[in-house]
């Protein structure tokens, strides 16, 4: 007999995710088997050095140097111009701009793209999120069932003067409607050198091992764009590391870990490429009463004012639909 959606859901939920970690370390066979108490975040599959995995488990992410080949990147590039200058319309794409530029007039350039995002639909871009060499990688996090789930290059922007170039202190769950966080990983690859000077990322070690916190627009003098939410009461004493990496470095981590990205005091557009990854076995959250409530709303809103649809479209609806399969089985989401 066909089990409903629902209690196929439910039964998943009882066998591998809502156990407790020594259960599954238990677990005789699965993808899960290999997940123990003593490293929750990884799973041990001989990629990762011993080193690797403990990293990882203790500071939330892991940078592994030079695995995207030049070649790719310059294909991701020449790809970004193509959009740029309007050469190709690609379904579902949005194309930011910098909130200092937001109401000047367009011009089919990169000077008017701050951060593309929902490439899905274009093959030569989302060929990033299938490159053997990257999903070997986030398997060790999230397991094999693997979904690409929120695609961007970002092209920050040098800074107009008003500080806006920055990324503010966030946790990327904050935006994401599914669980369980340690199933969710991101990779994101520089296309060029990244350096403090052209606002590198960075992270604030160990903060996955917390929990989901508020997120608000911080009050900067200069304006914040569109949805770029910081931790509230982020306290700046907290030890922090810039994640200064070449052309090709990729950088891993978890969805709880404070990261952000300092502003851009050079005259060139630093250019980043990435995707955040799911366990095809992860599900979805109802957002209600949460923290997420308030950027639960902005989406909707965005979403009601670009396609005219009402409330009758979810948050889950708006991840289900631009969520591809790279990897393995789409169980649950
Ligand atoms: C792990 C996940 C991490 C993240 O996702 S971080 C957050 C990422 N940000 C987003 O997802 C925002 C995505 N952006 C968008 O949806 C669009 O770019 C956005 C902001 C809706 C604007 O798109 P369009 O409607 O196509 O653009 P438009 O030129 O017609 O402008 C419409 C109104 O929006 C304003 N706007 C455009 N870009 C902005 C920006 N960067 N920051 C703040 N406001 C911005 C623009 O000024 C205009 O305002 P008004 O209606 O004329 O008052
Ligand atoms: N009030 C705030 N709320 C959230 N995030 C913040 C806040 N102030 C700064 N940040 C973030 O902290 C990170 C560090 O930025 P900041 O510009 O202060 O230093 P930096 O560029 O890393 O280093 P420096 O300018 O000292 O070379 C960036 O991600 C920035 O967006
Ligand atoms: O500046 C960057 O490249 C980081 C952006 C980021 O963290 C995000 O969009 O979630
Ligand atoms: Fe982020
Ligand atoms: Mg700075």
């Amino acid at each position: 007999q066909k089990m409903s959606r629902a209690a196929e859901r439910l039964r998943l939920l009882i066998t591998h995710l809502d156990r407790p970690p020594a259960a599954i370390a238990g677990a005789s066979s699965g993808a899960l088997s290999s997940h123990s108490t003593a490293a929750p975040y990884t799973f041990g599959n001989n990629l990762l050095t011993p080193e690797q995995r403990l990293f990882y488990e203790e500071n939330g992410f892991l940078l592994i140097k030079n695995l995207v080949s030049e070649e790719d990147i310059d294909r991701f590039r020449r790809e970004f111009e193509r959009i740029c200058r309007q050469e190709i319309k690609v379904p579902g794409l949005v194309v930011m701009r910098d909130v200092a530029i937001a109401k000047s007039e367009f011009v089919p350039d990169q000077k008017a793209v701050s951060k593309l995002q929902d490439f899905q639909e274009d093959p030569e871009l989302f060929r990033y999120c299938s490159l053997p060499e990257i999903l070997k990688y986030v398997e060790c996090f999230i397991g094999p069932n693997i979904m690409a789930m929120h695609t961007m290059l970002i092209n920050k922007p040098p800074d107009a003067g008003k500080k806006t170039s920055r990324h503010p202190m966030h946790q990327d769950l904050h935006y994401f409607p599914f669980r369980p966080a340690d199933r969710i990983v991101c990779a994101w690859t520089a296309m060029e050198k990244v350096s403090r000077q052209n606002g590198c990322l960075v992270v604030l070690p160990g903060s996955h091992k917390g929990t989901l916190q508020e997120h608000d627009y911080p009050e900067w003098e200069g304006g914040v764009n569109k949805m770029y939410h910081g931790v509230r009461g982020y306290d700046p004493q907290h030890p922090r590391v810039h994640l200064e990496m070449e052309k090709g470095d990729t950088v891993f981590f978890h969805p709880l870990l404070i990261h952000g990205s300092g502003m851009n005091q050079t005259q060139g557009f630093r250019k980043a490429i990435s995707c955040h990854y799911a366990s095809g076995d992860c599900y979805y959250i109802d957002v209600k009463g949460t923290t997420q409530e308030n950027i639960e709303k902005e989406v909707k809103e965005i979403a009601a004012r670009k396609y005219a649809v009402g409330d009758e479209i979810t948050l889950k609806d708006t991840w289900a639909v631009r969520g591809r399969l790279v990897q393995g089985a789409r169980i649950s989401m």
